[in-house]
């Protein structure tokens, strides 16, 4: 069976869209883990890899519509990606000729919609991250109280406070100096915490955040599933949403995240229930259409491929050149 491609990412945090409604038959689950390990493997797989797959199918929960799950790089899957539903907004935007829409996710329907270009020739789209849950059992975090909010977390990193949220995927949120933010300690507490561990059974995405001064912070994640990534937006949306709450960031107006793979802008808002909701917004860029058979790529025969170059590359390295490296 002959599979359509398309390298995209959101921040430099790397996808391959597969859109399922397009194939013969469906995958199953084995061939779809399987896939997803071969293809975005950062040594073998295809141009260099990938942080993941993004699978476009038919929503479930509603009569019409499209979903999108999210595989990882290690083939577990998680609940919701941030950069990716960007991206996998701007496919279904072209498809559907359709600036504004909804799309169906493991946990929520999430509203997209194409956006003001946030750089020079930059596809631009905003996604609402939600549901927001401070719940431990949500993460699931095994701890002793309900929530956990810039607390120390036991004797695993002295002096460092930390937040768990869940948005839905899990995440755990420092604010830090610049020399914790690129020390060795967050490799190795990250790695513990999504290794055996006590605290998270199912892991969790881990952000050392440093404030850069008004609405302006920089995140660094460690991915569960995937390892340090570029960025990661499900986490610069929770990181922004505890600026708020913990650091006098202001709700309701824009906050310029930047990450080691450029910028985006987020927008945390409040619900009359007092549940919050972040707008994220930020690149969505195509950088090559990839047709290789199924059989090829379980066979580990990459090299069958063909693919050809979209050029959006340029335009995004000339834009994140404005912004400072980690
Ligand atoms: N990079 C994503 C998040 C992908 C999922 C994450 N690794 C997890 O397991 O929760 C994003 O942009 O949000």
């Amino acid at each position: 069976m002959q599979l359509e491609l398309i390298k995209v990412h959101g921040s430099e945090n790397e996808f391959f869209i597969l859109d399922e409604t397009l194939l013969e038959r469906p995958l199953t689950q084995d061939e779809l883990v399987s896939l997803t390990k071969i293809i975005t493997d950062r040594n073998t797989g295809l141009l260099k890899g990938a942080d993941g797959v993004l699978l476009v199918g038919t929503a479930k929960r509603k009569e019409s519509g499209e979903s999108m799950r999210v595989i990882n790089n290690d083939g577990s899957e998680a609940s919701m990606c941030g950069n990716g539903l960007r991206t996998v907004a701007r496919y279904l935007s072209e498809k559907k000729k359709l600036d504004e829409f909804v799309i169906e996710t493991m946990h929520a329907d999430l509203q997209v919609k194409k956006a003001e270009e946030i750089g020079k020739n930059i596809q631009t789209f905003q996604v609402e991250i939600s549901p927001v849950s401070f719940n431990v059992e949500k993460l699931p975090f095994n701890w002793k109280s309900e929530n956990f909010i810039d607390q120390e977390l036991a004797d695993l990193a002295p002096g460092l406070k930390f937040s768990a949220v869940a948005v839905p995927n899990p995440h755990l949120i420092s604010f830090v100096d610049h020399g914790t933010l690129t020390s060795l300690q967050f490799e190795k507490l990250a790695k513990y915490l999504n290794g055996k561990n006590p605290y998270f059974p199912d892991g969790v995405n881990i952000s050392f955040v440093e404030e850069l001064g008004k609405q302006e912070i920089f995140v660094r994640t460690f991915e569960r599933g995937v390892g340090f990534t570029n960025a990661c937006g499900t986490a610069m949306a929770a990181s922004s949403l505890m600026y708020v709450l913990l650091k006098g960031g202001m709700i309701e107006e824009k906050i310029q995240v930047t990450n080691p793979g450029g910028m985006v802008q987020t927008i945390v808002h409040k619900h009359e229930d007092g549940t919050y909701w972040m707008d994220l917004i930020g690149n969505a860029t195509f950088l090559n259409k990839v047709s290789i058979s199924l059989e090829d790529i379980l066979d580990s025969k990459l090299d069958n491929s063909n693919s050809v170059s979209l050029n959006e590359a340029k335009a995004y390295r000339e834009f994140i050149g404005n912004f400072s490296a980690l």
